[in-house]
This record gives C-alpha cells, structure tokens and sequence, in this order.
C-alpha cells in the first residue's frame, strides 16, 4: 500500500473573493478508532464518511495484517472484525508512516495480546516521544523488547506474562495516551481506570461505548474525569458515518475570514465540544462565522459553518482550551497575522511533540513571511497586520508536517506576496483534497 510522498513544493497568492460551498473529509480521530473498533469487533462494522489520507490508510493496512477483512465497497468501508481478542501476531513490522495517532493507539490495543508486534515509521513519527504510552503500558505487564533512545521508534513489543489493569493518572492533557491505556484495558481481565485531570477529546469513550464495551465516566469534585472499562468484554460491529474533520475545516474557515470579499460554507463539521476550541476562539476574535442547521448524526453533533471575511483582533487564548484546539495552533497563528494587535496563545508546550515542534516552525514561517512574533517555551504571541502590507514572501520549511503547510498556503492566500512552502506532500496525511477544495473556493495555489 505504502506510497512514496515526494517532496513537492507548493505556493499561494493574494486570493480575494473566496466563495462557494464545500464538505471537508471525515474526522481523522474518529476515522482511526472506526477502523480499530470494527477490526476488533464481533460481525461487520460500515463505515461511510472515512477520511482517506495516507495515516488512517496506514492503520486500516495494520488492522489488515492482524487479521481483519477490510474492503471499500463503493463509498462505504466494510470490516469483518477479527471477533473478541482474536488479533493475529502481524508477521511483518506495522509501518504507521507519519501517524501519531495510528502508531500510539495500535501500541495499546495489540500491547495486552501475547504476541510479538513491530512499529515503524517515517523519520518525523520516529523523533516523537512514545515513553508516554510505554510508561502506562509497561505498567499492565507489557514487555518492551525493542526501543530506540529516550523511547522512539522503531519499538517491539511483547504481551504480558501477567496481565494486570491499572488506574493511570494522565500526566499531560493527550487523548491519545488516555486512548492507548483504555484499548489496552480491552483484553485485559479486569477494570482498567484512566484519570484525565484536564478533558481531551472523548471520541474513545463515546465510540467504545458505542460497539457495546462496559464504559463508564465520573468526574470528580475537582473536575477530573475517572474512566473505567471492564476488560475483556464484547465489542459488536457498527454503523458509522463520520463527520467532517474540524480540524480540517480550519483552514478554509481561516481563509474565508482573513481573505477580503469572501463569504463560503463549509458543510458538515463535527462539533463536538472537546473539538471546537479554534471556533470559539475565532468568535472572540471578532470572526463572522454563523453555526447553521446543528443536527445529531451518528451520535455527535454536526453543523455547517458560514464563514465571511472579518475584521479580527487579538486575544489571548487560555491554556486550559488548549486540548480542544490542540492542532489549531498553527492556522490560528495565520489568523492572529491579519489581526488588529496581538494575540497570545498560552500553555501550548504539546504543540512541540507533534509531527514537528510546531511552536518553533510556526514562529519561523511567520518571521520568514514578516510577520512580527514572540516564540516562548509554551507560549507564542503574534502581531497582526490587518492590511497583509509588508507580508509574505517567504520560503517555508514544513518538517514532514501537513499542519505546517496548509497553514502557509493559507497565509498567502491574504498576504500581499505569495509564499512558498517547501513540501506539500504531507497534506495527503489529513486531507488529500485541500489543494483542488480550496482552488475550487477561489485560491490560486499552485
Ligand atoms: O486522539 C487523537 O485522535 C488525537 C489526539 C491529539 O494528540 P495528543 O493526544 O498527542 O494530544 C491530536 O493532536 C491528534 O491529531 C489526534
Ligand atoms: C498531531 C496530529 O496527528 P498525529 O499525532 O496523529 O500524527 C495532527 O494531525 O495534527
């Protein structure tokens, strides 16, 4: 399966009058698990909506190797599930490419079987911290055959000689480690408790529950929520239609508000609430962005978003709404460019150990492309420039991560130069058609 992305660059000019209407690809998070869960699950799972770029592909190829049947039939995705701890020992290395999420969900979900399991991937995936994950797994008798320096890839692990559940107090707000824990809690006898001090998205507990696992949360008096999964259970196949990724959605959401004359609508969106920070933080700013026709489907909540240019101004964005926003960062740096004053973004020290250190790679396209900013620890403050006069420009180095360079091409859609940057390829990790979608919106990106 594996293709080759090829260093490609890209670059976007001063496109005014954005306009038309637009569905951005299904939520990544959610497209992971529905594969993960319908894999793991009893009978067939079918999945309409899946985003198909380059890491959830990644995780439907491992699911296969472990023994599910996974086809696209027409638009929908059909998974004969391996039945109730029935994975099979993968007989090659699970190579989840640029995929933080596919490689730290899978390690939990395999880490309680008795078999021996391989995890690979590109050079950004292997620089992340995996300790974060082998730390709480370790914990339930997981045995770390194989890791590179300070816990990377590549990584062997084998199961347990005893499995045992844990309660495990996340130390940093990651959905991800809460969700490596809780898939390891399912083949393990027993009651596996995960604390989540600070809320992150939630879409592992609402999908769990929602295949038949025995699920429960409480939140405590200071706020913390107590996860508790009965192992060993039975998870049975599902219906699912996956919403549109938020994440996604942003950048033409950032486009329309920062680009002048531009009035566009973008269809579908999942509007959970673990995942609407940029939103709420956008409205603050001053953004017109009307939340029309909000409607259940498939158990979250969905809305369309018209989104016309604005004039914005900075705020300060608190840390605590961080992990509802945690991969907006970026296309928020680009709307704080255009903002009237400055905008500082607090507590946002994650933004570093992801598919790069994104705090330092947004601060360095930024001051690349003239825009006047302040890079701190685990803070970035930016000074806009409502008119885009003077910005632009500039060449960015996007590190082999997609998020660095949709939010680039975005600001040149409103700076006064184009910007270049220097691969686009990754962009086929999250959202494959964001060149063709935001051309057909009006952008001239080439
Ligand atoms: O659980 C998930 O699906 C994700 C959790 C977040 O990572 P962390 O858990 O590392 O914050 C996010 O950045 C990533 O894109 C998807
Ligand atoms: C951080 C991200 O993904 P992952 O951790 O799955 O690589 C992202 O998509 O912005």
């Amino acid at each position: 399966m594996t293709t080759n992305l090829q260093a490609r660059p890209a670059l976007s000019r001063f496109s005014p009058g954005l306009t038309g209407t637009v569905r951005v690809p299904g939520d990544k998070s959610i497209s992971h698990r529905s594969l993960m869960f319908g894999s793991l699950a009893s009978g067939v799972t079918r999945i309409t909506g899946l985003l198909e770029g380059e890491d959830v592909l990644r995780t439907a190829e491992a699911m296969k190797t472990m023994g599910a049947a996974i086809e696209r039939e027409g638009g929908t995705w059909v998974i004969r599930g391996t039945g109730n701890g029935c994975l099979l020992e993968p007989k090659e290395p699970l190579d989840f490419g640029n995929a933080g999420t596919g490689a730290r969900l899978t390690m939990g979900l395999v880490g309680s079987y008795d078999m021996v399991t391989r995890f690979v991937g590109d050079a950004s995936l292997s620089k992340r911290p995996m300790g974060r994950v082998l730390d709480p797994l370790r914990q339930m008798g997981v045995q770390v055959e194989e890791a590179a320096p300070g816990d990377r890839l590549p990584i062997t692990l084998r199961g347990p000689k005893h499995a045992a559940p844990i309660t495990y107090r996340v130390p940093m707000a990651s959905a991800q480690v809460k969700s490596a824990v809780l898939l390891a809690g399912l083949n393990t006898p027993g009651i596996t408790t995960v604390i989540e001090p600070v809320m992150t998205r939630d879409h592992t507990e609402k999908m769990l529950a929602g295949f038949g696992a025995e699920i429960e949360v409480e939140v405590d008096a200071e706020g913390a929520r107590h996860i508790r999964l009965q192992g060993q259970g039975t998870l049975k196949g599902q219906e699912i239609a996956v919403p549109g990724d938020p994440s996604s959605a942003a950048f033409p959401l950032v486009a329309g508000l920062i680009a002048p004359d531009s009035d566009i609508t973008i269809e579908n969106v999942l509007m959970n609430p673990t995942r609407t920070g940029l939103i709420l933080t956008l409205q603050e700013m001053g953004a017109d962005i009307a939340i029309v026709n909000r409607r259940l489907a498939g158990g979250e909540e969905v809305a369309d978003l018209r989104v016309r240019s604005s004039r914005l101004k900075g705020v300060e964005v608190p840390p605590e709404r961080a992990p509802a926003m945690i991969d907006e960062y970026p296309v928020l740096a680009v709307a704080a460019s255009f903002a009237e004053g400055e905008t500082r973004m607090l507590g946002i020290e994650e933004l570093r150990v992801k598919e790069s250190d994104r705090l330092s790679a947004v601060a360095d396209g930024l001051k690349a492309n003239g825009v006047d900013c302040t890079e701190g620890e685990a803070t970035l403050a930016v000074r806009g420039r409502p008119d885009g006069k003077g910005l632009g420009g500039g060449q960015v180095a996007t590190h082999l991560d997609h998020r660095i360079a949709m939010s680039f091409l975005v600001l040149g859609l409103a700076a006064e130069k184009p910007v270049t940057v220097d691969d686009r390829s990754m962009i086929a990790t999250s959202f494959p058609e964001f060149i063709p979608l935001m051309q057909r919106l009006g952008a001239e990106i080439e």
